[in-house]
């Protein structure tokens, strides 16, 4: 048998109205005085305001930092600490989308453990030790609650990320009802990035694709294939949006060890340099990135197509990773989603600096089950234009 590790919170608790009870959940683990993260939208909708009343019932202080913006940056992370320790927090709840988690857990780290986040950046660099964290999604997405990876915007348009055990939270908290008004554009993007974690993840190149990851991106993509559409047309379906958070969960554990690829690498420029929403970047390159891998990668398409959609387990194997390919394709217009990059103003002249950030995600590319060069980069984005 093949070695591996497989990293996950000790504790996930799913339950509709958990944040309710956020105070029950949570118990005397974040210490008196609790610094909870989320964004100016989800302060407004007053998503947070039921888990903060509960967290405060128990005579526990809480400052509230809803400072996060979309693919967040050092200088947020940097206002998020500084807010932190003035309050001199004892614990963190992160609450919101990947923004707002992975802004959360840095500064879970930060604060416990006083390092230079310069020397945090990549695989394994962390030191520790952070302060207790929970995490509470509210997009069914990221995956980012049972993940050990935090991406933060440095500079102009860099995205760069922290990979470390040390920040996967104590407790993940998933309560589908916090997703129930979500809108359409945004349950569709970020549904398209949970497959796509599910499916890089089963196909991961990484040395640690494991069984456990393998078995977890398959039930991802049952449920987010059979729920997705339900999800983004009905909203209010409890049962679809109960899924969807569930089956981003799991497609996060099985790529928080078997890690990502080439759709992500590739995705990251569109987000960094023209602030697409992370989900839609990924749906933008997915069928181009999997018709080039498609070399290396045919029989794992294969394998897991019919999870995703059913009907294609009546095509014959040999046609079956171009088929899922396709039926991403179609998916994607169901949805009502941008399909071309130009279709969210990207001018084609863009597409050779987009290549050449693109390789800058080396933690990415050699995970991907074909090797991508700066000239297969640019040739993915001329076709995905
Ligand atoms: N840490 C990881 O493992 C990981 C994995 C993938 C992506 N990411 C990162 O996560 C970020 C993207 O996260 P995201 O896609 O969840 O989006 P997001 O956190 O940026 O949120 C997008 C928008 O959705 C709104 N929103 C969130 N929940 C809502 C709700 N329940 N109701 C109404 N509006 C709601 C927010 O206010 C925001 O305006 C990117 O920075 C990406 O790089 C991290
Ligand atoms: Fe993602």
């Amino acid at each position: 048998m093949t070695p591996f590790a497989f990293h996950t919170p000790p504790s996930i608790v799913f339950r509709d109205g958990a944040a309710r009870t956020l105070a029950e959940i949570v118990g005397a683990r974040l210490g008196p005085r609790i610094l909870l993260v989320t964004d100016p939208g989800l302060r407004r909708l007053g998503l947070c305001d039921p888990a903060i009343a509960s967290i405060k019932t128990c005579g526990i202080a809480v400052t509230i930092f809803a400072e996060v913006e979309a693919d967040p940056s050092e200088a947020t992370l940097e206002r998020a600490v500084a807010a932190g320790q003035e309050a001199g927090v004892t614990g963190v709840i992160g609450m919101g989308g990947g923004s707002s988690l992975d802004i959360a857990k840095l500064a879970a780290l930060l604060l416990g453990s006083n390092e230079a986040l310069e020397e945090a950046w990549g695989v394994a660099n962390a030191k520790g030790p952070r302060l207790p964290l929970v995490l509470v999604p509210t997009t069914a997405g990221t995956g980012s609650e049972v993940t050990p990876i935090s991406i933060i915007t440095v500079g102009e348009n860099e995205k760069r990320g922290v990979s470390s055990p040390l920040i996967i939270p104590d407790i993940a908290v998933l309560d589908p009802d916090l997703t129930l008004g979500l809108p359409p554009q945004i349950t569709a993007a970020t549904g398209i990035d949970a497959m796509v974690h599910a499916i890089e993840a089963y196909a991961s190149a990484s040395p640690n694709n494991n069984p456990l990851s393998r078995n977890l991106a398959r039930e991802a993509l049952r449920l987010l294939g059979a729920h997705i559409e339900t999800a983004v047309k009905e909203g209010g379906d409890r049962t679809a949006r109960g899924a969807m958070l569930l089956g981003s969960m799991l497609a996060g554990q099985a790529f928080a060890n078997s890690p990502v690829a080439a759709v992500h690498a590739l995705a990251y420029p569109i987000g960094g340099i023209f602030h697409v929403p992370h989900g839609l970047s990924n749906a933008l390159v997915l069928p181009a990135v999997l018709r080039f891998n498609m070399r290396e990668a045919a029989a794992s398409y294969g394998e897991i197509a019919a999870d995703a959609f059913p009907h294609l387990d009546e095509i014959g194997t040999q046609a079956r990773g171009e088929a899922f390919a396709e039926a991403l394709e179609a998916l994607r217009e169901r949805l009502g989603m941008p399909t071309r990059l130009r279709d969210v103003d990207i001018p084609r002249d863009a597409l050779p600096r987009m290549a050449s950030e693109a390789m800058k995600q080396t933690r990415l590319l050699v995970n991907n089950p074909r090797a991508v060069t700066q000239s297969d980069a640019l040739a993915i984005y001329e076709e995905a234009w």
